[in-house]
């Protein structure tokens, strides 16, 4: 893996370059975040990368980012070696609306049935798998696709999206397709009592060993950020409303009622029981993962 024994160089270039590396999710659901740096002028201080998720995880792993947004599923992988910032994620406690199961069938007729999974996602679809192997007790043939859902959908009657793709799926296409829509976060919810973290934002361990200060000052930057889009809401959903494919309305209940952006105690409790429930050795974690969270006191 020469990528990651490569990362500290990478990672002390880039501090020498002034400003950090941060990867960003380029879906609406990290729209509040994104809003904000720029509100707040923040995003000058940053080399922002944005990206979709599972390519933003595998730079992160790989020493090409500093800090990033990071899907679970990867962050609990490779946990030794990132340093979570806390009290921000990107999760939900209910119905999230974006991380889908789309079925045309009745859920326990999926046995042995094509199931296609978007390549965008490492934690959704794992989440997906769990809850129909153990809630549901089906175990269909997944694949991976690309997140198009004629695509997907002609190749199988249920697919698993997620973001701005299975927004789309859910509030505009279901009429089209004909199939019916399971919130994932809602199915681990009433499952577990729990939230669901989806990702979390980290920091490479190396970098924060070096740059605990500027870590500090990103991971403040995102909170100022969430709080400024919290207080602009209403004219952010209207701006956004011009060119994203939902109404403003439609944008404001995702923001304030299905997303959920924290990390404290009970996301967490959330996040160690899907450890609990999907880690061993095929994993690739301990069901048990040491979670390292930022010193936000003192240095990192
Ligand atoms: C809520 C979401 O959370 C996401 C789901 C992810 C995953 O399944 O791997 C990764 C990052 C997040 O974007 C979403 O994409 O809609």
């Amino acid at each position: 893996m020469t990528a990651v024994t490569d990362a500290p160089a990478l990672a002390a270039r880039a501090a020498d370059a002034g400003r950090p590396r941060v990867g960003h999710i380029d879906f609406l659901n990290c729209l509040p975040l994104y809003w904000g740096l720029a509100r707040t002028g923040s995003l000058l201080d940053l080399d922002l990368r944005r990206d979709s998720p599972e390519r933003l995880s595998d730079a992160l792993v790989a020493g090409e980012l500093d800090i990033s947004a990071i899907s679970v599923m990867e962050y609990l992988r490779h946990a030794e070696d990132l340093v979570v910032l806390p009290d921000i994620a990107v999760g939900a406690d209910g119905p999230v609306m974006s991380c889908l199961l789309l079925s045309k069938v009745p859920l326990d007729q999926l046995d042995g049935v094509p199931l296609a999974c978007t390549t965008t996602s490492r934690t959704t679809v794992r989440l997906a798998e769990l809850l129909l192997s153990e809630k549901i007790g089906v175990r269909p043939e997944y694949f991976s696709c690309p997140p198009d859902l004629p695509t997907m959908m002609a190749g199988a009657p249920a697919a698993v999206v997620i973001g701005d793709a299975a927004l789309r799926a859910s509030l505009l296409q279901a009429d089209t397709f004909g199939f019916q829509v399971y919130d994932l976060a809602e199915m681990w919810r009433e499952w577990t009592g729990l939230p669901f973290v989806f990702a979390v934002f980290a920091a490479r361990r190396e970098f924060v060993a070096e740059h605990a200060a500027l870590v500090r000052e990103v991971h403040a930057g995102f909170l100022a950020s969430r709080a400024l889009f919290l207080d602009e809401i209403d004219v952010v959903c209207h701006k956004a409303a011009r060119w994203a494919e939902f109404d403003a309305d439609t944008l404001k209940r995702y923001y304030l009622s299905a997303l959920d952006f924290d990390l404290g105690d009970r996301q967490l409790a959330g996040l160690r029981e899907f450890a609990r429930r999907v880690g061993g050795s095929a994993a690739g974690f301990p069901a048990d993962p040491g979670i390292h969270l930022l010193d936000t006191e003192r240095a990192g």
